[in-house]
């Protein structure tokens, strides 16, 4: 799914009027009947709700749900914010609509004073402002907005909570946006839906569809896209009958040091577990024992030294790399790393003690293959790259690294995001709060790993790497849920992940 700006929303907004043809009116009732039909299913009609409504066409779509509820025996009061001006065009129209319905008070907002007392109890629909807002709130909204978050209720949020920008809040001041418990957003997730420090501003998002022209939808280019099964369904390539383990690719995994060996063995057995041909492991002389023991499909190329990773095999044999889990980042392992990019690899993933290396010699990163995949969390993305201050920035570097280097950036978190060398980012959305565990990281970079030493293009492998990743996760949470999920559980889960994406 493609997620556009708020600019590109109006523009498709209009097309779909346009060319449809629907009338502007007609489209908000669509909209409204979509988000009425989710306040029916999940508020109860013994709540009052208060609605608040802008100046402009989220403050339509206020106007509208608030009469179809009223027609459907909710209690609903009105606020319309009113800077003088008086609303227009639908808007306008759904105004007098509720008021000549006469089921719903209807007041206007000109000052504080008019501003009604919000109960715990109540729900508030906030139509404020949704992808229209083109600055940050002040004087009046911005009071509305204080009092509606300190009032408690219950609020669900009309596209955005009022107040949220959808693409660029570095500039915005929290305070002075709606906490909603809900965001019915229409059609399109914004962009800024993506950010962790938003998420206590959302709440729990619905996209409900609209029905907005196909036609302008799929002609608008964006950078930015949500990962869907369909997508990843295509490229998941079929084994034929006469393949054989040599078809699939012989990954080499360096990771892994003494007291870490874990790493390695979380990282082959994702590896394994993700279809590949041959694994070689290749470990310091103490963990041969433990991945052998561990892991009997895993070959091992053993280091010189007893304790970390000094010294690449010969490279010839191997269709991909996987290097940086638990690798330490000692002078000597520093070393390696740059011989074996000066090796010039070919297909690789670099993760944690690999980019923190990286770090620490930002000289090397020209070094790095183009489409090299780089697997951060935040914290080591910030060691690359250097502070951000909120994740809209951070977002722009990853975008900015990525094309710089020529590589493929996949930061970790709750929507993991994928920047690949010709400026596009994908979101993630599989994944859960239980794999905030130690070594699901490692699992990742062994199922990328995997993908990469058989036939997939980097892309595809970082794609369909993550999005696995994400559904094995899920399906491990539902048999141990969040708290007792572990690293081990989401590899178990592999197999139900990929057979999820064959029909
Ligand atoms: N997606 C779709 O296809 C559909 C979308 N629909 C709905 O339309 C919504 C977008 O509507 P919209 O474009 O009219 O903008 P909206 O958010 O109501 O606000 C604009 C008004 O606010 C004002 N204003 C802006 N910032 C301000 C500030 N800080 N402080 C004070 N004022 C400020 C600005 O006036 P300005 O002062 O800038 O001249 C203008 O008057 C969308 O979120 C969805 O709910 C559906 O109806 C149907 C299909
Ligand atoms: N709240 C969450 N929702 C979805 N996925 C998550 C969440 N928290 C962590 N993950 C995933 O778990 C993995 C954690 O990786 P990382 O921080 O490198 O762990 P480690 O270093 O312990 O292996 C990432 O792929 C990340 O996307
Ligand atoms: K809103």
């Amino acid at each position: 799914m493609k997620i556009f700006s708020t600019q590109q929303i109006a523009v498709i907004d209009q097309f779909t009027i346009e060319q449809e043809p629907i009338s502007d009116l007609d489209l908000m009732e669509r909209a409204s009947l979509q988000m009425t039909n989710w306040v029916v299913q999940n508020i109860s009609n013994e709540k009052k709700l208060m609605f608040f409504a802008g100046p402009g066409n989220n403050g339509g779509d206020a106007l509208a749900v608030a009469r179809l509820l009223a027609d459907l025996d909710y209690q609903c009061e009105m606020f319309v914010l009113d800077f003088g001006k008086g609303l227009k065009g639908a808007p306008a129209q759904n105004l007098i609509r509720l008021k000549e319905q006469r089921k719903v008070l209807v007041q206007m907002i000109a000052s504080e004073d008019d501003l009604p007392v919000i109960e715990k109890e109540h729900v508030v629909l906030d139509g404020l402002f949704g992808s229209g807002l083109n600055r940050m709130l002040d004087g009046l909204p911005a009071t509305i907005v204080e009092r509606v978050n300190a009032s408690g209720a219950k609020v669900v949020a009309i596209d955005i909570p009022s107040g949220l920008m959808g693409e660029d809040n570095s500039t915005n001041d929290r305070s002075r946006i709606v906490k909603a418990e809900h965001t019915l957003t229409l059609q399109f997730p914004k962009l800024s839906f993506f950010f962790p420090e938003h998420e206590a501003l959302l709440g729990k998002v619905e996209v409900l569809p609209i029905g907005l022209h196909p036609q302008v939808i799929e002609e608008t280019e964006t950078p930015y896209c949500l990962l869907e099964p369909d997508l990843l369904e295509q490229k998941l390539i079929c084994r034929s009958k006469f393949s054989h383990k040599g078809t699939f690719g012989h990954a080499l995994l360096i990771a892994g040091s003494y007291g870490k060996m874990g790493a390695s063995v979380l990282a082959a057995n994702a590896c394994l577990r993700s279809g590949v041909g041959l694994l070689t492991a290749h470990l310091p002389h103490s963990g041969y024992p433990i991945m052998q023991t561990a892991l009997p499909e895993a070959m091992c190329s053993i280091d010189p030294s007893d304790l970390m990773f000094t010294e690449f095999p010969p490279l010839d044999h191997f269709s991909a790399i996987g290097i940086g889990p638990a690798l330490g980042v000692k002078p000597n392992s520093r070393r390696a790393l740059k011989q074996l990019l000066e090796a010039k690899p070919g297909k690789i993933v670099l993760d944690a003690d690999a980019l923190n290396i990286l770090s620490m010699h930002p000289e090397w990163l020209k070094l790095l293959p183009v489409e090299a995949i780089l697997t951060p969390h935040p914290k080591e993305f910030e060691r690359l790259v250097g502070e951000s201050s909120n994740s809209y920035t951070r977002l722009q570097r990853q975008r900015d690294f990525a094309r710089e280097y020529q590589v493929y950036v996949v930061l970790k978190g709750a929507h993991t995001s994928i920047a690949t060398p010709d400026g596009m980012v994908y979101f993630n959305n599989t994944g859960n709060p239980g794999m905030a565990t130690a070594g699901s990281g490692d699992v990742l970079t062994g199922i990328i790993l995997g993908l990469l030493a058989q036939a997939y293009e980097p892309l595809d492998a970082a794609l369909l790497g993550v999005w696995i990743h994400g559904v094995a996760g899920d399906l491990a949470a539902e048999r141990s849920g969040y708290h007792a999920l572990i690293a081990s559980d989401v590899i178990q889960s592999l197999g139900k992940a990929f057979l999820s994406l064959r029909k």
